[in-house]
């Protein structure tokens, strides 16, 4: 179906692209558009629940994309029917069961879970940090640990389908991978989002965009995929310095204070105000005025970083 989204001139780039592109089992990745690439979680028969092996591949995925000179902006979903079941049962039974029964020492047990908590944390934190925008776009199931991976995106989309739970708590834990520790951050309705934590209880797109954790809906899967495909696009044909460097401001300023903030964009300006992309800005706004071009930055082609 993302084959249909590409057009003659972005193909050779595709082709050489994807051919370095490593391959993963439990990921498929395509590049529905220039400098867009899609990443969609792929363990449908187990409505892409995330086992070991997805959490080390999303983790490695995340790293290469970061600093994949092709790819601007990224889409983020699942195949089959569901966006993501949450973590894998079977492995959440074997790390915390089988595995712990064969250590006796209670702060072994301990040192063991918390590496792989930790472990688990910096793959979906791959998302987070990396400089690309990630649009995710949720449909089916996006339970437990799905709901923790969407905290771990810029922008989130849904289809109407689409239901949510934050079901850790009726697993008997504190949900530890990201929807505790950034959806505070960033949540509208915080009576309702700890009403959803605290009970688990199934949500639908309505709730789901009154705390703000979607922001918009789309009638079906198709609609969904078209439009986060078509807002990736527009973003990665903007000034990569400036978008990539929104992105490193916007999560500082998220884990910082103002005061902090501020002095980091200083720093960090002014290094990339000396960018060639304004002067391409500048001069591709002079001809959109002319020509009433509504988008500034139409006509102006950067350089990958
Ligand atoms: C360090 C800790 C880090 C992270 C912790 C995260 C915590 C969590 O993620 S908690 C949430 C865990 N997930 C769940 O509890 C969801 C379990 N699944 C379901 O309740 C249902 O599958 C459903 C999502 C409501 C969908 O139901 P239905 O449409 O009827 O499909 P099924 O037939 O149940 O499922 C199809 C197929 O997928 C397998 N599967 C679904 N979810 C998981 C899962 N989480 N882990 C492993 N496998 C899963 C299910 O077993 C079926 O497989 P078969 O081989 O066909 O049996």
């Amino acid at each position: 179906m993302f084959r249909s989204y590409l057009n003659p001139s972005s193909v050779r780039s595709t082709c050489r692209f994807l051919s370095s592109l490593p391959t993963y089992e439990t990921l498929k990745l395509s590049q529905p558009k220039s400098h867009v690439i899609l990443v969609e979680l792929n363990r449908p028969t187990k409505l892409n629940a995330m086992d070991k092996q997805l959490f080390d591949e999303l983790k490695t995925c995340f790293e290469h994309l970061n600093t994949e000179k092709s790819c601007r902006a990224i889409v983020l979903t699942g195949t089959g029917k569901a966006f993501c079941a949450g973590i894998d049962l079977k492995y959440l039974s074997n790390t915390t069961v089988n595995e712990l029964s064969q250590i006796d020492d209670v702060a072994r047990k301990a040192l063991h879970t918390r590496r792989m908590i930790q472990r688990t944390q910096a793959s979906l934190r791959a998302v987070d940090k990396c400089e690309k925008p990630v649009i995710a776009a949720v449909h089916g199931h996006c339970i437990g640990a799905g709901v923790d991976l969407t905290a771990c995106c810029d922008i989130r989309y849904s289809s109407r389908d689409a239901s949510f739970s934050v079901k850790e708590v009726d697993m008997g834990l504190a949900a530890d991978v990201g929807t505790l520790q950034i959806f505070p951050k960033q949540v509208i309705d915080h009576s309702l989002f700890r009403e959803l934590v605290f009970t688990s209880r199934l949500f639908r797109t309505e709730e789901a965009q009154q705390i703000g954790l979607i922001s918009r809906v789309f009638d079906t899967r198709d609609a969904l995929l078209e439009a986060a495909v078509s807002l990736a696009s527009v973003i990665a044909r903007k000034s990569p310095v400036a978008v990539q460097g929104s992105k490193i401001n916007l999560n500082y300023a998220r884990d910082h204070t103002v005061d902090d903030n501020f002095s980091f964009v200083s720093t960090w300006n002014s290094g990339m105000l000396l960018t060639e992309d304004i002067i391409k800005n500048v001069m591709a706004a002079s001809v959109s005025k002319d020509k009433s071009n509504k988008d500034a930055s139409d006509g102006a082609e950067f350089e990958d970083i």
